[in-house]
């Protein structure tokens, strides 16, 4: 059997961060609180596995069809998972956890997986927030989540190549740690650093917030081993190649449709010797866009380099407590009218080229403090959303990517569609990562929950950012498809590059196991279809 661990869907459970008494009383001064949101108790229906296929399973690796585990790794952690486990929307509820110990054995599950016509989830740290770890069953027999957690441990370090092998379970924190022993860091530190795990990382195509410096988690990666349902499959292995196109470019951003990614081989780096955080603020969003322009195009972005607009600086100000009157008055006094925060970290790249190439720009240096407060706080955000969905506040992000010449066009487009379907929200955005042609842009939302309709409220507003998106973007900067953009992903690839995707998997996943209803639906059987399990409370079944 598995062990129940400690994850529960509604809670970011590592730490939880309450908000400030300002923080809270600042949010119902500007967009008022909602009421707090009637509890429904969240049950597992029954699960759906044979027992034959139990038996099956159990001969090969842990499985569990407890209650808690199931519910445990039933969806990921958007907005709409949260309210799913507070009792608000459809849950699918997976019909058994099944925990794997070795590469061998996560074959050996696909195999059993095969012959039982039994739906696969691969389940990492379950962060994803576009529904890529929902429980879809499609037209399986049942549906299983594959939690990696099992497979722990660092193989190996190559210290002369720089090159180290990490199993897909480990998470950020840990292969931190790992990695330390041995003096090396990854330097991969996303948002959900504390929960999400290397084989995530790989199959989402994730960013880090210091990619400027370290590269994407695509960058980062040499050779990648994989268990489908026809076998293992090892790509890469050579630090370039010109043996055809990049297939390992194939599984990076496969999001567990094409197989189960069970080690990862990274390139690693010393450990930072005396990193650095600063804070500055140039005067309008305009200036701070042509400024981070510049350092991505004379090629000196520190490895951190973040871009508030005026709305998240306010709240950034406001957050500081006691000491926002004083910056404030210090911004007046330096003559900003529309201050907007720039935090750059430098890790591994030079500090004296990125400040050069500011000192034609007019900015205003708010120095080491206000840098080691947002390094403080890096994690804050996922900490307080449930501070905030217990305030009765609606909280989500959304993120694309675009080019320099578009990226204002889609700052105001967003915002405005956000702004039409949700009435007064703060919409706040910052430039996460930047490149020499475009920059991606980070939106996060705050409004107060619709008490009749909490669901639809956050659907309408997805979709209508999602038709700007998509028209002036990506779709997805490193949030990935899942299911949630899946309806857009033709509009970005092509029904050519969809009829690709749809090519692979059936070659990888002839019978359609592998995540049904994300990514890209097969020839057979990997339509979305019925959620996982039947929801035990009436009318929380949807079709699709
Ligand atoms: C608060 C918050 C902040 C975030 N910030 C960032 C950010 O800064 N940058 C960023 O890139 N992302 C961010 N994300 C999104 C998410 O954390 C990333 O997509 C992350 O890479 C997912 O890793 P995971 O281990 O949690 O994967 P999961 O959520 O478990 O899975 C994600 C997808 O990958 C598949 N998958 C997982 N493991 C495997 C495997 N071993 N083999 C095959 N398929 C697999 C799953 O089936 C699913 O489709 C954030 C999410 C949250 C909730």
């Amino acid at each position: 059997m598995c062990n129940t661990v400690a994850v529960t869907r509604a809670r970011w459970t590592t730490e939880t961060t309450p908000l400030p008494p300002h923080a809270l009383e600042w949010l119902s001064q500007r967009v008022g609180l909602g009421e707090p949101l009637p509890e429904v108790p969240v049950t597992a229906p029954p699960s759906a596995l044979s027992a034959d296929a139990f038996e099956a399973l159990e001969a090969v690796s842990a499985v569990s069809v407890e209650d808690a585990d199931r519910l445990g790794r039933s969806g990921g952690l958007s907005y709409l998972d949260l309210l799913r486990h507070r009792g608000h929307g459809a849950l699918a509820v997976p019909d058994a956890v099944v925990q794997p110990a070795s590469p061998a054995e996560v074959l050996e599950v696909l195999q059993v997986c095969v012959e039982h016509d039994i739906a696969v989830v691969p389940f990492g740290g379950g962060t994803s927030v576009v529904g890529g770890v929902e429980a879809l069953r499609g037209p399986k027999s049942a549906v299983v989540a594959l939690d990696l957690a099992g497979l722990g441990s660092l193989v190996s370090v190559d210290p002369v190549s720089r090159v180290a092998v990490l199993q897909a379970g480990v998470t950020g924190p840990e292969a931190e740690k790992l990695l330390g022993e041995h003096g090396f860091t990854l330097g991969h530190v996303p948002q959900s650093f504390e929960r999400a795990t290397i084989g995530g990382f790989a199959a989402t195509r994730s960013a880090g917030q210091a990619s400027a410096g370290y590269g994407r988690f695509e960058d980062m990666v040499e050779s990648v081993r994989v268990a489908t349902p026809v076998g293992e499959w090892v790509v890469g292995g050579a630090p370039a190649s010109a043996a055809g196109p990049d297939l390992k470019q194939l599984v990076l951003g496969s999001e567990g449709a094409f197989g189960v990614i069970t080690e990862v081989s990274v390139r690693v780096r010393p450990r930072p010797y005396g990193p650095r955080y600063e804070g500055f603020v140039v005067d309008g969003w305009e200036a701070g866009v042509a400024l981070v322009r510049t350092l991505a195009q004379d090629g000196v972005l520190a490895d951190i380099t973040r871009l508030s607009d005026v709305e998240e600086t306010e709240v950034a100000l406001e957050l500081a407590g006691p000491r926002a009157a004083t910056l404030k008055k210090y911004l007046r006094f330096r003559r900003v009218a529309q201050p907007c925060l720039v935090i750059l970290g430098w890790e591994c790249r030079s500090r004296e080229a990125t400040m050069s190439s500011l000192s034609g720009h007019k900015v205003v240096r708010l120095g080491r403090a206000m840098g080691a407060s947002w390094l403080h706080g890096r994690f804050n955000g996922p900490r307080q959303r449930d501070a905030l969905l217990d305030a009765g506040v609606c909280v989500e992000t959304l993120e694309t990517a675009t080019h320099w010449s578009r990226v204002s066009e889609m700052w105001a487009a967003v915002r405005d569609a956000l702004v039409a379907e949700l009435g007064d929200a703060v919409v706040m955005c910052h430039i996460s990562h930047a490149y020499e042609t475009g920059a991606s842009l980070y939106f996060t939302v705050l409004v107060p929950r619709d008490l009749s309709d909490p669901v639809g409220q956050w659907e309408r507003a997805k979709v209508a950012a999602s038709e700007v998106v998509s028209r002036l973007g990506t779709i997805t900067h490193h949030h990935a498809v899942g299911r949630d953009h899946l309806p857009w992903l033709e509009r970005e690839i092509g029904s050519i590059g969809v009829g690709v995707l749809r090519a692979v998997k059936d070659r990888v996943d002839p019978t359609g196991i592998l995540n049904p209803g994300k990514l890209v639906q097969g020839r057979l059987g990997s339509a979305g279809g019925r959620l996982g399990a039947s929801p035990g409370t009436p009318g929380h079944i949807r079709e699709y």
